[in-house]
């Protein structure tokens, strides 16, 4: 009998962040593994016009929940939405609800965040410290709870080179920071971000890196723990491989390669890739939750949930299995074959975004203004560049996290427990979970059929015969604008022809002879 699936049976469990890439998975698995759970409450605001209820059974009703519609045909029962905005004060919560997750809610699991790189410092804050503040002291008001478990990310850390599962301070104090926003204006916050960010190379880590200071400031009397995940990928296992539905990390640089327009970019091959699958993320935040809760350690423990010191993968690795996979199984709709590389070099990364980027952007969008459409891929272009030149930071450097307390719960747990919440990624076959991934990418985030493999099979041939074309037509071009206006070059191209004519003339002859 697993003790975790146990322990989570009966119990009020309280997630943020539950309709967001883990949010989902995390429940997912506890509905899955343990289905008499007394109930989840989520804390989920209307968006795009839906409602809570669409939103959730959305997500109940997707392929992520087809195992958990079996086990526990009354999904819908166990999940109950609660309307909040981490945005509003005491989260725009009613009072009956306030006062229903204050009295019954016995875990916490606070994933919600802004995971933008490039999201204004005052909501970075708002989102990712103030609210984790809020959460907090909703939590020290609650009589029943047994543990706080809040996801923070590995590359809170990411201006050290060594990371210990321990919390480094940052120079200002984040209630300063959090007053700070309610007087300084846009303009002050504009000024002042550049010297309070210091070498956080931007407001999402900088402000992941206060919110685990608040967690440790505000713990109290609380049973906190905190998980940090380093780039969190695709699902390696459960409740199927290859599982992922947004374009963060490394999701979005996928596409654009399969669809061939990444063509190059800015990466140490050598640099350590540090991906954990999701399902691996989530096997240990349940863990944690447990072990939070049974063994209540004494202090606030750090959990590194990474991959580079226990099995290593490499950016080179990761990206030539990446293109391998496309061979086999291609996206549909490419706009040119699927072919890039790293490069280390500044120069030729400027050369590369100019002759294989933007060119071809270019050119593309003077075809479809010829055709009498709107041309659309310099724009396409220009974004994908901008999003390049933030995740480069992350594909350039490698970390060291050390994993004592990881491998510590890891070894705390009973072998029916490490079978079922699995986060040992030393068993990680990378190339075979690189694979599910590039299929997965195709399958649940461009929802694409595998029946038109031929078909996209059929248009990348298409493509490198317009490339081989083009190239050939290019080159005779600009081969008769040289002979035009060079001697040098008429020289050559004499020098060629008569060679030509001369060999094929002595291959007639000898072949006249023979016969
Ligand atoms: C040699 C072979 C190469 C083969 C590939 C190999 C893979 C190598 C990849 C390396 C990747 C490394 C990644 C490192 C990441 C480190 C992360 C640290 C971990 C964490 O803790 S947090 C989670 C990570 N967070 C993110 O990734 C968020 C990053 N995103 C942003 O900050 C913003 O979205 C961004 C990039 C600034 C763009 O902002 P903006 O221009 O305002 O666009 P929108 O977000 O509003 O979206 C508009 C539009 O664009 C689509 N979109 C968004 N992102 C992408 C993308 N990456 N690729 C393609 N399209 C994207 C989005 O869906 C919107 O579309 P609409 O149709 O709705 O308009
Ligand atoms: N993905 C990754 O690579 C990594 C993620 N992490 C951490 O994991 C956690 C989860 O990340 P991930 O699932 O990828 O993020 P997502 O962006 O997928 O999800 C964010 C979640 O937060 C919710 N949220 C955002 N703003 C508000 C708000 N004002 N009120 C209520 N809810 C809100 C979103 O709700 P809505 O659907 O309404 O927008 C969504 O459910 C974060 O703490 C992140 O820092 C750490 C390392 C890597």
């Amino acid at each position: 009998m697993s003790m975790i699936a146990a322990f989570y049976g009966g119990k009020s469990i309280l997630i943020t962040g539950a309709t967001g890439f883990l949010g989902k998975v995390l429940i997912e698995k506890l509905c899955r593994t343990s289905p008499d759970l007394k109930v989840i409450y989520i804390l989920v605001r209307p968006k795009a016009g839906h409602t809570l209820q669409q939103r959730v059974s959305q997500i109940i009703n997707s392929k992520l929940f087809e195992k958990v519609r079996e086990v526990c045909p009354n999904v819908h029962e166990k999940i109950r939405a609660i309307s909040a905005d981490l945005n509003q004060n005491d989260f725009a919560i009613s009072k009956e609800d306030m006062q229903e997750l204050l009295s019954c809610t016995n875990i916490i699991f606070h994933c919600a965040a802004t995971v933008r790189f490039d999201d204004h410092l005052r909501h970075a804050v708002q989102l990712n410290v103030t609210a984790t503040q809020q959460l907090l002291f909703m939590a020290s008001q609650m009589p029943k709870l047994e543990a706080f478990i809040h996801i923070s990310t590995a590359f809170s850390n990411c201006n050290l080179k060594h990371i210990d599962e321990v919390i480094y301070p940052c120079s200002v104090e984040p209630k300063k920071i959090i007053d700070s926003m309610e007087w300084w204006d846009d303009a002050i916050v504009d000024e002042i971000a550049p010297k309070l960010m210091g070498d956080w190379p931007n407001t999402y880590t900088y402000t992941k890196a206060l919110g685990e200071m608040v967690v440790q400031q505000e713990s109290g009397n609380l049973n906190i723990a905190i998980i940090r995940p380093s780039i969190v990928g695709a699902t390696w296992q459960e409740p199927f491989p290859g599982w992922v539905d947004n374009l963060n990390g490394p999701n979005g640089m996928i596409v654009a390669a399969g669809r061939g327009f990444l063509r190059a970019i800015r990466a140490s091959p050598l640099a350590v890739a540090d991906l954990i699958p999701v399902d691996t993320v989530i096997n240990l935040t349940l863990a944690v939750g447990w072990y939070t809760a049974v063994h209540r350690p004494k202090s606030t423990l750090i959990y590194h949930c990474t991959s580079g010191n226990l099995n290593p993968c490499n950016w080179g690795k990761m990206g030539c299995q990446v293109l391998s996979t496309f061979e086999k199984i291609p996206f549909e709709k490419a706009f040119r074959r699927p072919h890039a590389d790293f490069t280390a070099n500044t120069i030729t990364v400027h050369y590369r975004n100019a002759v294989s980027h933007r060119a071809p952007a270019m050119i593309y969008d003077i075809y479809l203004w010829l055709t009498g459409r709107k041309p659309r891929m310099t724009k396409l272009m220009n974004r994908l560049l901008r999003t390049i030149s933030m995740l480069e930071y992350f594909i350039n450097r490698s970390w060291e996290w050390s994993t004592y307390n990881t491998e510590m719960l890891m070894s705390e747990l009973s072998p029916e427990d490490q079978r079922i919440f699995n986060f040992d990624v030393r068993q990680l076959n990378w190339l075979e979970y690189i694979e599910n991934y590039v299929l997965g990418v195709k399958k649940y985030l461009l929802k694409e059929d595998m029946a038109g493999i031929p078909e996209a099979k059929q248009h990348l041939r298409r493509l490198q015969n317009i490339y081989y074309l083009f190239n050939t037509v290019f080159f005779l071009i600009a081969w008769r604008l040289l002979i035009a206006r060079s001697q040098i070059a008429r020289n050559v191209w004499f020098f060629i022809v008569s060679f030509c004519y001369k060999f094929l003339s002595y291959f007639r002859a000898s072949s006249t002879l023979k016969a």
